[in-house]
């Protein structure tokens, strides 16, 4: 597959596991352009796996992976290059330093300065203004919500067109949620980008995504739209 109409990122026939205990066989995914697809699942469903592997954090022990519809081998730095970003799960940030350095670090590590890292800083607080509140704080003295929004504002800076997103809303009250994702959605919505967020919050998640996917021990059971799933209680059963 190639040209405009491959997904922006996909899996076919996919592996993986731990210690030879598999997580997911046969796996198929494939992650639309230009839009927001949710993934959600029960704990332990391989969802966090899927986004390793596809980062190339991860092993694959099986199937092929492709970018724009190129088959690659995905090698965190080579996905770097290729305009694709990775927020794990958690805050991620380095406790010790303040957020600026924690720019400085991510911009100096992509091999940007000068001007065009002063351009990016500029953006990514355009987007998140909230950050130049605790712009010289350390990360380790800021809420949850905080954290997640300076891990989410440093992945930005590479201006990925691919963003994979690892539960961003752990720790956060809904509204915290909402206030860290409505910018990123209008940023997805201006530039194209394709989103991949593996979220369990489904109801803030669902309000900013395009497309819904449900995993469960490995599979994928469920791909549809959002209003699909309005039926709670027809979600709790998927799960
Ligand atoms: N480093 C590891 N070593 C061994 N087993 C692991 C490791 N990481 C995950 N697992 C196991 O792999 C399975 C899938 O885990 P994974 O983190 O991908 O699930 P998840 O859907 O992201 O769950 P959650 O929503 O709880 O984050 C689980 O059974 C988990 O215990």
């Amino acid at each position: 597959m190639s040209g405009s109409t491959a997904p922006a990122l996909s899996g076919k026939g996919l592996g993986a596991g731990y210690g030879g205990r598999e997580v997911f066989s046969q796996f198929d995914f494939a992650l639309p352009q230009g839009e927001v697809l949710c993934l959600v699942g029960h704990n332990g469903a391989g969802k966090s796996t899927l986004l390793k592997a596809l980062f190339g954090l991860h092993p694959v022990s099986a199937g092929e992976i492709r970018l724009r519809g190129q088959l690659l081998k995905p090698r965190p730095e080579a996905m770097a290059r290729e305009g694709v970003a990775y927020v794990p799960e958690g805050r991620g940030v380095f406790p010790g330093l303040v957020v600026r350095e924690i720019f400085q670090l991510a911009l100096w590590s992509a091999k940007l300065d000068g001007a065009e890292a002063e351009k990016r800083t500029e953006e990514v607080l355009e987007v998140l203004p909230r950050i130049r509140e605790f712009w010289t704080r350390r990360a380790g003295t800021l809420s949850g919500g905080q954290q997640q929004m300076v891990s989410v504002g440093r992945a930005l800076l590479s201006r990925p067109s691919i963003l994979l997103l690892d539960e961003p809303s752990i720790g956060l009250a809904p509204k915290t949620f909402q206030d860290l994702m409505a910018p990123i959605r209008a940023l997805q919505q201006r530039l194209g980008m394709s989103i991949l967020l593996v979220e369990q919050n489904v109801g803030e998640a669902f309000a900013v995504s395009d497309r819904v996917a449900v995993m469960k021990s490995g599979r994928m059971i469920f791909e549809g739209v959002p209003d699909d799933l309005s039926d709670h209680a027809k979600l709790m059963d998927m799960f």
